[in-house]
């Protein structure tokens, strides 16, 4: 059966990007189900109006909660989890995405101006899983760019999507660490030469010079994650590092 991917927003056509490549292809596969919904379907004004002043004053608008809950009442269907992109969300990581892509589809509602009224989270808790989650410590425009964001790390956990099977389960982040550096050919490169090990066929040194490069790349870019590494992940000599 096909992962069940909708979006609610306000600006559908951002969200074009859904039907190419990577997937368009698992769509045309029929592994994944994609379908873009405009907030302003469920308004019921002549002005199709979606936001409105902040209670308790301060700047920009707030989205109106009735048009959200009607949306969400006609487009989720029950228990399937609610993502809410937000700036004020919990990190977005590598484990959401293999959890979420264990379940049977996702509905996202991408917000503006200043966030969404809370009642409308609260309110679609009662009918299933909400995760208010951001994609990093910067503020965009809207969740939309999120969106795209999370449904490609999503879909490409999806049986089937990804060709090569090892190339997902050995992504950067599986083991808690950062990828350390690849190369290709050729082997010297405007004065650039490979690492010889790489070229040496020694397969037990290539994997721990791999190992090491992990582990200084992830110690300089990535302290934070050494720090959050399962107890034994990191044998003493790799602490040393
Ligand atoms: N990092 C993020 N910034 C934003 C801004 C808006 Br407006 C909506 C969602 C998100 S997620």
């Amino acid at each position: 059966s096909s992962f069940l991917i909708q979006v609610v927003t306000i600006f559908p056509e951002y969200l074009a990007p859904l039907r190419q490549s990577l997937l368009g292809k698992a769509a045309e596969r029929g592994l994944v189900d994609i379908a873009v919904h405009d907030l302003r379907a469920w308004t019921d004004d002549v002005h199709r109006t979606v936001d409105d002043a902040p209670y308790g004053g301060g700047p920009g608008m707030v989205m109106r909660p009735e048009p959200w809950a009607r949306a969400l009442e006609e487009v989720r269907p029950p228990g399937t989890r609610l993502v809410v992109p937000t700036p004020a969300g919990r990190p977005f990581t590598q484990a959401m995405a293999a959890e979420w892509a264990a379940e049977p589809g996702l509905v996202f509602a991408c917000g503006r101006y200043e966030g969404i009224d809370q009642r409308v989270a609260d309110w679609a808790a009662e009918a299933g899983p909400v995760s208010e989650v951001s994609i990093g410590d910067y503020v965009l425009a809207g969740g939309e760019s999120a969106v795209l964001v999370m449904v490609e790390a999503v879909t490409r956990l999806l049986p089937g999507v990804v060709g090569n099977r090892e190339s997902v389960e050995f992504d950067s982040h599986a083991d808690g660490l950062l990828e350390g550096p690849s190369y290709t050919r050729p082997a010297s490169w405007r004065g650039h030469d490979v690492p010889p090990v790489l070229l040496s066929g020694d397969h037990a040194a290539i994997a721990r010079w791999r190992r090491e490069q992990s582990l200084r790349r992830t110690a300089a870019r990535r302290p934070d994650l050494l720090l959050r590494l399962p107890e034994g992940a990191l044998t003493e000599a790799e602490r040393q590092l």
